[in-house]
Protein backbone atom coordinates (compact mmCIF):
# COMPACT_ATOMS: atom_id res chain seq x y z
CA UNK A 1 0.00 0.00 0.00
CA UNK A 2 1.50 3.34 -0.78
CA UNK A 3 1.68 5.71 2.51
CA UNK A 4 1.20 8.61 0.76
CA UNK A 5 -2.20 7.49 -0.04
CA UNK A 6 -4.94 10.19 1.24
CA UNK A 7 -6.14 9.33 5.29
CA UNK A 8 -9.36 8.18 4.94
CA UNK A 9 -12.39 10.08 6.17
CA UNK A 10 -13.12 7.19 8.66
CA UNK A 11 -9.28 6.93 10.24
CA UNK A 12 -9.79 11.08 11.76
CA UNK A 13 -8.88 11.33 15.32
CA UNK A 14 -9.87 14.51 16.84
CA UNK A 15 -10.52 13.72 20.38
CA UNK A 16 -9.30 10.98 22.73
CA UNK A 17 -10.85 7.55 22.54
CA UNK A 18 -11.64 6.48 25.82
CA UNK A 19 -10.28 3.65 27.60
CA UNK A 20 -12.46 0.43 27.87
CA UNK A 21 -12.28 -0.01 31.59
CA UNK A 22 -10.60 2.87 33.94
CA UNK A 23 -9.31 -0.08 36.38
CA UNK A 24 -6.51 -1.08 33.60
CA UNK A 25 -5.45 2.00 31.38
CA UNK A 26 -2.52 3.47 30.00
CA UNK A 27 -4.46 6.60 31.61
CA UNK A 28 -8.10 8.34 32.06
CA UNK A 29 -8.03 11.87 30.67
CA UNK A 30 -10.16 12.85 29.11
CA UNK A 31 -8.81 14.73 26.04
CA UNK A 32 -5.03 14.73 24.77
CA UNK A 33 -2.12 15.98 26.69
CA UNK A 34 -2.43 19.91 26.37
CA UNK A 35 0.91 19.80 25.71
CA UNK A 36 0.45 17.35 22.64
CA UNK A 37 -2.80 18.96 21.44
CA UNK A 38 -0.85 22.83 21.66
CA UNK A 39 2.20 21.60 19.55
CA UNK A 40 -0.40 19.99 17.47
CA UNK A 41 -2.36 23.11 16.47
CA UNK A 42 1.21 25.03 16.66
CA UNK A 43 2.67 22.41 13.65
CA UNK A 44 5.39 21.84 15.97
CA UNK A 45 5.02 17.99 15.71
CA UNK A 46 8.44 17.49 14.40
CA UNK A 47 9.50 14.47 12.47
CA UNK A 48 6.38 12.74 14.12
CA UNK A 49 4.06 13.02 10.90
CA UNK A 50 6.71 11.20 8.54
CA UNK A 51 7.23 8.48 10.72
CA UNK A 52 5.68 5.05 10.44
CA UNK A 53 4.54 3.34 14.15
CA UNK A 54 5.33 -0.07 14.61
CA UNK A 55 3.02 -2.17 16.29
CA UNK A 56 3.46 -5.55 16.90
CA UNK A 57 0.25 -7.98 17.88
CA UNK A 58 1.18 -11.58 20.07
CA UNK A 59 -0.37 -14.19 21.60
CA UNK A 60 -1.02 -17.98 21.63
CA UNK A 61 -2.09 -19.77 18.14
CA UNK A 62 -5.37 -19.30 17.53
CA UNK A 63 -6.67 -16.74 19.63
CA UNK A 64 -7.81 -14.48 16.88
CA UNK A 65 -4.79 -12.39 16.22
CA UNK A 66 -5.04 -12.18 11.98
CA UNK A 67 -9.34 -12.06 12.60
CA UNK A 68 -9.02 -8.82 14.56
CA UNK A 69 -6.41 -7.16 12.11
CA UNK A 70 -8.93 -7.91 9.44
CA UNK A 71 -11.84 -6.87 10.90
CA UNK A 72 -10.29 -3.37 11.47
CA UNK A 73 -8.43 -2.80 8.29
CA UNK A 74 -10.34 -4.93 5.60
CA UNK A 75 -13.59 -5.24 7.67
CA UNK A 76 -14.07 -8.89 6.82
CA UNK A 77 -13.95 -11.86 9.26
CA UNK A 78 -13.34 -15.37 8.24
CA UNK A 79 -14.53 -18.09 10.42
CA UNK A 80 -11.65 -20.80 9.07
CA UNK A 81 -8.13 -20.33 10.67
CA UNK A 82 -5.57 -20.58 8.65
CA UNK A 83 -2.12 -20.22 10.34
CA UNK A 84 -0.02 -16.98 9.83
CA UNK A 85 3.36 -18.28 8.98
CA UNK A 86 5.76 -15.98 10.34
CA UNK A 87 4.25 -12.74 10.21
CA UNK A 88 2.21 -10.35 7.95
CA UNK A 89 1.64 -6.64 7.94
CA UNK A 90 -1.17 -3.97 7.17
CA UNK A 91 -0.52 -0.35 6.92
CA UNK A 92 -2.99 1.88 8.28
CA UNK A 93 -2.73 5.89 8.00
CA UNK A 94 -4.79 8.22 10.40
CA UNK A 95 -5.22 11.96 10.94
CA UNK A 96 -4.52 12.53 14.46
CA UNK A 97 -5.10 16.31 15.89
CA UNK A 98 -4.22 17.62 11.96
CA UNK A 99 -1.33 15.64 11.78
CA UNK A 100 -1.06 12.49 9.20
CA UNK A 101 0.23 8.95 11.50
CA UNK A 102 0.88 6.13 9.95
CA UNK A 103 0.43 2.48 12.28
CA UNK A 104 2.11 -0.59 10.46
CA UNK A 105 0.29 -3.57 12.47
CA UNK A 106 2.67 -6.41 12.31
CA UNK A 107 0.41 -9.64 12.86
CA UNK A 108 2.80 -12.51 14.19
CA UNK A 109 2.76 -16.09 14.04
CA UNK A 110 1.53 -18.39 17.26
CA UNK A 111 2.56 -21.30 16.58
CA UNK A 112 5.40 -22.23 18.31
CA UNK A 113 7.14 -23.17 15.19
CA UNK A 114 7.05 -20.20 13.63
CA UNK A 115 7.79 -18.14 16.78
CA UNK A 116 11.34 -18.23 15.91
CA UNK A 117 11.00 -16.08 12.43
CA UNK A 118 8.19 -14.07 14.14
CA UNK A 119 10.19 -12.82 16.95
CA UNK A 120 12.78 -11.54 14.78
CA UNK A 121 10.25 -8.52 13.35
CA UNK A 122 9.66 -8.13 17.39
CA UNK A 123 12.40 -4.88 17.70
CA UNK A 124 11.74 -1.50 17.38
CA UNK A 125 7.92 -1.46 18.78
CA UNK A 126 6.18 1.27 19.54
CA UNK A 127 2.90 -0.76 20.88
CA UNK A 128 2.89 -4.39 21.93
CA UNK A 129 -0.58 -5.63 21.86
CA UNK A 130 -1.09 -8.79 23.08
CA UNK A 131 -3.92 -11.25 22.67
CA UNK A 132 -5.57 -13.51 24.15
CA UNK A 133 -8.96 -15.77 23.90
CA UNK A 134 -11.58 -14.89 27.17
CA UNK A 135 -12.50 -18.12 26.20
CA UNK A 136 -9.50 -19.77 26.80
CA UNK A 137 -7.74 -18.87 30.63
CA UNK A 138 -4.12 -20.98 29.48
CA UNK A 139 -3.68 -18.29 26.68
CA UNK A 140 -4.46 -15.50 29.19
CA UNK A 141 -1.04 -17.44 31.53
CA UNK A 142 0.73 -17.32 28.53
CA UNK A 143 0.46 -13.61 28.18
CA UNK A 144 3.30 -14.08 31.06
CA UNK A 145 6.19 -16.11 31.84
CA UNK A 146 4.98 -17.28 35.00
CA UNK A 147 3.40 -20.30 34.79
CA UNK A 148 0.04 -20.85 36.71
CA UNK A 149 0.30 -24.02 39.27
CA UNK A 150 -0.21 -27.12 37.71
CA UNK A 151 0.47 -25.63 34.18
CA UNK A 152 3.07 -27.44 32.96
CA UNK A 153 5.05 -27.78 29.17
CA UNK A 154 6.33 -25.13 27.10
CA UNK A 155 5.25 -21.21 28.31
CA UNK A 156 5.42 -18.55 25.33
CA UNK A 157 5.84 -16.08 27.55
CA UNK A 158 4.39 -13.67 24.79
CA UNK A 159 5.32 -10.14 27.33
CA UNK A 160 8.85 -11.44 28.24
CA UNK A 161 9.59 -12.08 24.79
CA UNK A 162 8.27 -9.38 23.19
CA UNK A 163 9.80 -7.05 25.52
CA UNK A 164 13.14 -8.32 25.64
CA UNK A 165 13.59 -7.13 21.76
CA UNK A 166 12.43 -3.37 23.12
CA UNK A 167 13.11 -1.14 25.64
CA UNK A 168 10.71 -1.48 27.99
CA UNK A 169 10.38 2.14 29.18
CA UNK A 170 9.75 3.18 26.36
CA UNK A 171 7.03 0.91 24.43
CA UNK A 172 3.19 0.98 25.39
CA UNK A 173 1.43 -1.93 25.85
CA UNK A 174 -2.21 -3.66 25.27
CA UNK A 175 -3.81 -6.83 26.07
CA UNK A 176 -7.00 -7.59 24.60
CA UNK A 177 -9.23 -10.41 25.33
CA UNK A 178 -10.73 -11.52 22.10
CA UNK A 179 -13.67 -13.63 20.97
CA UNK A 180 -16.13 -11.69 22.98
CA UNK A 181 -18.81 -12.83 21.35
CA UNK A 182 -18.43 -16.59 22.49
CA UNK A 183 -18.45 -16.20 26.12
CA UNK A 184 -21.52 -15.43 28.34
CA UNK A 185 -22.11 -12.10 30.33
CA UNK A 186 -21.71 -14.11 33.56
CA UNK A 187 -18.86 -16.13 32.39
CA UNK A 188 -17.22 -12.99 31.00
CA UNK A 189 -17.52 -10.88 34.30
CA UNK A 190 -15.79 -13.47 36.22
CA UNK A 191 -12.73 -13.90 33.28
CA UNK A 192 -12.58 -10.53 33.82
CA UNK A 193 -11.47 -9.78 37.21
CA UNK A 194 -8.64 -11.99 36.71
CA UNK A 195 -8.05 -10.18 33.40
CA UNK A 196 -7.87 -6.73 34.96
CA UNK A 197 -5.33 -8.30 37.38
CA UNK A 198 -2.71 -9.40 34.46
CA UNK A 199 -3.08 -6.11 32.72
CA UNK A 200 -2.23 -3.88 35.93
CA UNK A 201 0.67 -6.46 36.41
CA UNK A 202 2.01 -6.05 32.97
CA UNK A 203 1.14 -2.17 32.98
CA UNK A 204 -1.09 -2.61 29.91
CA UNK A 205 -4.32 -1.20 28.94
CA UNK A 206 -7.32 -3.71 28.75
CA UNK A 207 -9.94 -4.35 26.37
CA UNK A 208 -12.04 -6.92 25.09
CA UNK A 209 -13.30 -7.10 21.63
CA UNK A 210 -15.12 -9.26 19.46
CA UNK A 211 -13.67 -9.82 15.56
CA UNK A 212 -16.48 -11.54 14.55
CA UNK A 213 -19.22 -8.83 15.52
CA UNK A 214 -16.79 -5.91 15.51
CA UNK A 215 -17.93 -5.13 19.40
CA UNK A 216 -14.70 -2.88 20.36
CA UNK A 217 -12.83 -3.69 17.28
CA UNK A 218 -12.52 0.28 15.64
CA UNK A 219 -12.88 1.32 19.58
CA UNK A 220 -9.72 -0.13 20.13
CA UNK A 221 -7.35 0.94 17.29
CA UNK A 222 -8.41 4.30 17.31
CA UNK A 223 -7.13 3.82 21.21
CA UNK A 224 -3.87 3.00 20.22
CA UNK A 225 -3.42 5.03 17.01
CA UNK A 226 -4.08 7.47 19.69
CA UNK A 227 -2.26 6.50 22.49
CA UNK A 228 1.10 5.52 20.23
CA UNK A 229 0.31 8.86 18.74
CA UNK A 230 0.51 11.13 22.22
CA UNK A 231 3.55 9.00 23.56
CA UNK A 232 5.71 9.73 19.81
CA UNK A 233 4.31 13.55 20.32
CA UNK A 234 5.97 13.97 24.04
CA UNK A 235 9.09 12.05 23.09
CA UNK A 236 9.65 14.35 20.08
CA UNK A 237 9.21 17.42 22.43
CA UNK A 238 11.01 15.72 24.89
CA UNK A 239 14.21 15.21 22.70
CA UNK A 240 13.50 18.64 21.74
CA UNK A 241 13.69 20.16 24.87
CA UNK A 242 16.62 18.36 25.96
CA UNK A 243 18.87 19.30 22.73
CA UNK A 244 18.46 22.78 23.63
CA UNK A 245 18.67 22.32 27.65
CA UNK A 246 21.10 19.98 28.07
CA UNK A 247 21.76 19.21 31.43
CA UNK A 248 18.53 20.19 32.41
CA UNK A 249 15.95 17.35 33.63
CA UNK A 250 12.15 18.08 31.93
CA UNK A 251 9.52 16.20 32.97
CA UNK A 252 6.30 16.81 30.69
CA UNK A 253 4.15 14.11 31.59
CA UNK A 254 2.63 13.96 35.43
CA UNK A 255 -0.78 13.98 37.04
CA UNK A 256 -2.41 11.32 39.49
CA UNK A 257 -4.87 10.39 37.03
CA UNK A 258 -1.86 8.79 34.58
CA UNK A 259 -1.96 5.48 36.02
CA UNK A 260 0.80 3.75 34.14
CA UNK A 261 2.63 6.83 32.15
CA UNK A 262 3.85 8.87 34.55
CA UNK A 263 6.08 6.36 36.07
CA UNK A 264 8.73 4.35 34.40
CA UNK A 265 7.88 0.61 33.76
CA UNK A 266 9.12 -1.62 36.26
CA UNK A 267 11.00 -4.88 35.22
CA UNK A 268 7.44 -7.19 35.45
CA UNK A 269 7.75 -9.75 37.82
CA UNK A 270 7.34 -12.41 35.45
CA UNK A 271 10.85 -11.20 33.63
CA UNK A 272 12.66 -11.38 37.21
N1 LIG B 1 -16.38 -16.58 17.24
C1 LIG B 1 -15.22 -15.97 17.00
N2 LIG B 1 -14.21 -16.62 16.39
C2 LIG B 1 -13.08 -15.94 16.15
C3 LIG B 1 -12.89 -14.59 16.55
N3 LIG B 1 -11.66 -14.22 16.20
C4 LIG B 1 -11.09 -15.29 15.60
N4 LIG B 1 -11.93 -16.34 15.57
C5 LIG B 1 -11.67 -17.66 14.99
O1 LIG B 1 -10.54 -18.22 15.64
C6 LIG B 1 -9.71 -18.92 14.71
C7 LIG B 1 -8.32 -18.38 14.76
O2 LIG B 1 -8.27 -17.05 14.34
P1 LIG B 1 -6.93 -16.37 13.78
O3 LIG B 1 -7.19 -14.91 13.70
O4 LIG B 1 -6.49 -17.03 12.55
O5 LIG B 1 -5.91 -16.71 14.96
P2 LIG B 1 -4.39 -16.27 15.11
O6 LIG B 1 -4.22 -15.77 16.49
O7 LIG B 1 -4.03 -15.32 14.02
O8 LIG B 1 -3.60 -17.64 14.95
P3 LIG B 1 -2.05 -17.85 14.50
O9 LIG B 1 -1.85 -17.12 13.20
O10 LIG B 1 -1.84 -19.32 14.34
O11 LIG B 1 -1.19 -17.32 15.58
C8 LIG B 1 -10.39 -18.77 13.34
O12 LIG B 1 -11.16 -19.93 13.09
C9 LIG B 1 -11.29 -17.57 13.52
O13 LIG B 1 -12.43 -17.59 12.68
C10 LIG B 1 -13.98 -13.94 17.21
O14 LIG B 1 -13.93 -12.75 17.58
N5 LIG B 1 -15.12 -14.66 17.41
MG1 LIG C 1 -2.69 -15.44 12.51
Amino acid sequence: MNVLAPVRRDRVIADLPACFRKEAALHTHPAFHPTVASACQEQRTGTVGFKISKIIVVGDLSVGKTCLINRFCKDTFDKNYKATIGVDFEMERFEVLGVPFSLQLWDTAGQERFKCIASTYYRGAQAIVIVFDVNDVGSLEHTRARPAAGDSGSHRQWLADALKENDPSNVILFLVGSKKDLITPAQYSLMEKDALKVAQEMQAEYWAVSSLTGENVRDFFFRVAALTFESCVLAELERGRSARRIGDTVRINSNESDLYLSTPRKKPKCCQ
